[in-house]
C-alpha cells in the first residue's frame, strides 16, 4: 500500500466533548464495526472504563476509508482519554501521528483540556482541524466557539466541520477533511528500521503486546527487533494491525501503526518512547522519545487483614504490568502494620488503582490520605526527598521545605469569578493570568501548590463555580514554603499513618477540623477514645469520642443463639474496612478525613 493513501491522527478534546463517539461514528462509517457488534464506545473496552464512562488507555484501530476521489485510504485512528491525570497518553499518542482532529462541543466552547491538548498536538507540530460537536443541540452556538479558538488557541478555522457524533451529521465531512487536511507519513521502508513504542501491555497468553508507529524500515516475523535503550533484542512472533480486533499482517511499513509481539514476559523491556530497531541494521539514532512520567500523588495502602499482604503485592504486581506509570514499595506503619508506599500520576489514577484492587482482586484496602513529594533540605546540608509524612525528619533538623507548585488553567463563566480566585487565594495560589475570552468566558491562570489539588480542590472548584468551570495543571517546579507536619494522636499514640503535611498558618484551623471529623468518623467504642493534633510534642486540638453504654449483645437477653449469632454477623459487617489501632478500631473514612475537611467553608 502506498504511503501516499495513510493518514495517522489522534482525536483530541476536553472531556466529554464526545471524542469517543465520534470515533465510533467514524468506525461504523467505515465499517470497520458490523452494525450488531456496535456497542457504544467501543474502543473502551475496560470494564471500568465503561462504567466510568471515561478512556483510561489509549487504542489505536486501523480502517479503510473509500474517499470521494475514488481511492481507498488507510487511517490509523487512535483514541486519547482526556482527564487530566492522563495527558500523558495524549502526548504520546500524538507522537505516533500527523494529524489531530480537535473537536469541541458547541454547546460549551473551549476548556481548560481543549486548550491544553490543541496547545499540545501544535507542539508535536500537527496539522490540526476543529471539529465543533453538538450541533443538535438547542444551546449549541457553533458561530461563538469557532471565534474562540481562533481568539484562544490562535488555531485556523477554515476546514472547521460541524457536526453532531450523536445523529451522525457532518461526520461524511470530517472523513474527507482527514484526508485533505492531514498529510500522509514520510519515512522510507528500505531504511534501517526506526519505530515508537508508544503504549505496551501484557497479555496473559501472548505476552507483552507493543503497539508501535513505524517511522523508517519496517518490522516482520522473525526479525531479530532490538530495543535502544535497554539494548535486548527479540525474535519478532506475529505484526498486525486493530480492526478493532487484532488481526496479523505479513510486515508493518514505514508509516504504518499497528501490534507486535516476541514473547516477551517483562513489560519493563518495552519502555514507551524508546526505539525499535533491526540487530545489526541498527537505525543512526533513537526517535525522540517521550517525557518519562513520573508519579507526584503518593498515598499508602494497608489490606484490612495482614494476612492478605502477599495477595495484595501479587495483585499489585499484576497491575503494574499494564501500568508502568503506577509504582509501589513495601512500607511498615507502627499503626497499620505491612503495606505499601504507592505513587500515582493524580487522584484519578489512585481511585482507579484502588478500585481495580478491590473489585478485580477483591481486596479490602484502607488507604492513607494522598500526599505530594517535598525536597527537604537538611541542617547538615541533606537533601531528601519524603512523599510520606510520616518520614519527614524533626522540625530542629530541617533547614528548608520545598513543595511541588503547579500551572493551573481554569476556563469559567464570569459570574464565577469572584469565589475561584477566593478559592486560589485559600489554596495560597499567586495569580498569572486573568483574560476574558468573551463577555462570559474567562480564562484564569494561576501557580498553585500541588499539595492544595489533591486534597479536593477539583470538587471545591466545581462547588462553587456549580459545575461551571474546567481545569487543567502541569507541574512547573518547586518553591519553598513554610509547612509543617501534623500528627493525630489516638489515645496519646501517634497514629503515623493518618500524620498529614499542612501549611504552618493552616495547622491551627486544620487541626481543630481534623480532629472534630475523626470524632464523627471513629465509632465509639467500649472505652473512651480522645483524638488529638499536635505539632511536635505541642497538642493544638483535642476531641474525645465517648464510651458505649451497652454492649450489642446485651440486647439478647436469654439464649436465643441465632438471634445472637446474627447480631454478630451484623457486627462483623460493621467491622469491614476498619483497621484496629491498639484497641481503637479506626474505619478507612478516618484515614482520608483531611479530603472532607473543608476549611474554605469555615
Ligand atoms: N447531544 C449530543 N450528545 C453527544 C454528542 N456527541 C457525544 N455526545 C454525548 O456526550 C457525552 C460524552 O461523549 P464521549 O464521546 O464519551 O466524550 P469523550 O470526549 O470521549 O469523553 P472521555 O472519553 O471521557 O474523555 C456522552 O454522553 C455522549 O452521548 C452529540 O453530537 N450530540
Amino acid at each position: 500500500m502506498s504511503k501516499e493513501l495513510i493518514r495517522n491522527f489522534s482525536i483530541i478534546a476536553h472531556i466529554d466533548h464526545g471524542k469517543s463517539t465520534l470515533a465510533d461514528r467514524i468506525l461504523e462509517k467505515t465499517s470497520a464495526v458490523e452494525k450488531r457488534d456496535m456497542k457504544e464506545q467501543i474502543l473502551d473496552d475496560m470494564d471500568l472504563e465503561r462504567e466510568r464512562g471515561i478512556t483510561i488507555k489509549a487504542h489505536a484501530v486501523t480502517v479503510k476509508y473509500k474517499a470521494k476521489d475514488g481511492k481507498e485510504y488507510t487511517f490509523n485512528l487512535i483514541d486519547t482519554p482526556g482527564h487530566v491525570d492522563f495527558s500523558y497518553e495524549v502526548s504520546r499518542s500524538l507522537k505516533a501521528c500527523e494529524g489531530a482532529i480537535l473537536v469541541v462541543d458547541a454547546s460549551q466552547g473551549v476548556e481548560a483540556q481543549t486548550l491544553a491538548n490543541a496547545y499540545l498536538a501544535v507542539d508535536n507540530d500537527l496539522e490540526i482541524f476543529p471539529v465543533l460537536n453538538k450541533i443538535d443541540l438547542p444551546a449549541a452556538d457553533p458561530d461563538k466557539v469557532l471565534e474562540q479558538i481562533e481568539h484562544v488557541i490562535g488555531l485556523d478555522t477554515e476546514h472547521a466541520v460541524l457536526v453532531s457524533a450523536k445523529t451522525g451529521v457532518g461526520v461524511d465531512e470530517v472523513l474527507e477533511k482527514i484526508v485533505e487536511v492531514f498529510p500522509p507519513p514520510k519515512g522510507d521502508e528500505n531504511n534501517p528500521t526506526a519505530a515508537l513504542i508508544f503504549d505496551s501491555w501484557y497479555d496473559s497468553y501472548r505476552g507483552v503486546v507493543i503497539l508501535t508507529r513505524v517511522f523508517e524500515g519496517k518490522i516482520y516475523p522473525k526479525m531479530k527487533m532490538k530495543f535502544i535503550s535497554t539494548g535486548k533484542v527479540y525474535e519478532v512472533d506475529e505484526v498486525g494491525i486493530f480492526t478493532p480486533k487484532m488481526t496479523k499482517t505479513k510486515e508493518l511499513k514505514a508509516g504504518e501503526v499497528g501490534y507486535v509481539i516476541a514473547g516477551i514476559k517483562n513489560i519493563q523491556d518495552t519502555k514507551i518512547g524508546d526505539t525499535i530497531t533491526e540487530d545489526g541494521k541498527e537505525c543512526a539514532e533513537p526517535l525522540p522519545g517521550f517525557q518519562e512520567m513520573k508519579p507526584v500523588v503518593f498515598s499508602s495502602f494497608f489490606p484490612t487483614e495482614n494476612t492478605h499482604y502477599e495477595d495484595l503485592r501479587d495483585a499489585m504486581e499484576k497491575l503494574k504490568l499494564n501500568d508502568a506509570a503506577f509504582v509501589f514499595e513495601p512500607e511498615t506503619s507502627d499503626a497499620l502494620g505491612f503495606g505499601f508506599r504507592c505513587g500515582f500520576l493524580g487522584l484519578l489514577h489512585m481511585e482507579i488503582i484502588q478500585e481495580r484492587l478491590e473489585r478485580e482482586y477483591n481486596l479490602d484496602l484502607i488507604s492513607t490520605a494522598p500526599s505530594v513529594e517535598y525536597k527537604i533540605t537538611k541542617t547538615n546540608g541533606e537533601v531528601i526527598f519524603v512523599s510520606n509524612p510520616s518520614k519527614m525528619p524533626e522540625p530542629q533538623y530541617i533547614q528548608k521545605i520545598e513543595e511541588p507548585v503547579v500551572n493551573a488553567t481554569i476556563v469559567t463563566k464570569a459570574e464565577f469569578v469572584g469565589p475561584i480566585l477566593q478559592l486560589c487565594t485559600d489554596r495560597r495560589g499567586i495569580q498569572k493570568r486573568l483574560e476574558y475570552l468573551s463577555q462570559e468566558r474567562v480564562l484564569i491562570e494561576y501557580e498553585l501548590p500541588l499539595n492544595e489539588i489533591v486534597i479536593d480542590f477539583y470538587d471545591r472548584l466545581k462547588s462553587v463555580s456549580r459545575g461551571y468551570a474546567s481545569f487543567d495543571y502541569s507541574i512547573a517546579g518547586m518553591r519553598e514554603s513554610n509547612l509543617v507536619k501534623l500528627d493525630i494522636l489516638v489515645n496519646g499514640e501517634i497514629v503515623d499513618a493518618l500524620s498529614v503535611i499542612v501549611h504552618k498558618d493552616k495547622a491551627y484551623y486544620r487541626a481543630q477540623a481534623l480532629t472534630r471529623k475523626m470524632k464523627e468518623l471513629i465509632p465509639r467504642q467500649m472505652f473512651e477514645v480522645a483524638i488529638q493534633a499536635a505539632i511536635g510534642r505541642r497538642v493544638i486540638a483535642r476531641t474525645t469520642v465517648k464510651a458505649l453504654r451497652k454492649n450489642v449483645l446485651a440486647k439478647c437477653y436469654g439464649g436465643d443463639i441465632t438471634r445472637k449469632r446474627k447480631l454478630l454477623e451484623k457486627q462483623k459487617e460493621g467491622k469491614k474496612r476498619m483497621k484496629a489501632v491498639g484497641k481503637v478500631k479506626i474505619p478507612q473514612e478516618a484515614f482520608l478525613a483531611i479530603l472532607k475537611v473543608n476549611e474554605d467553608q469555615k
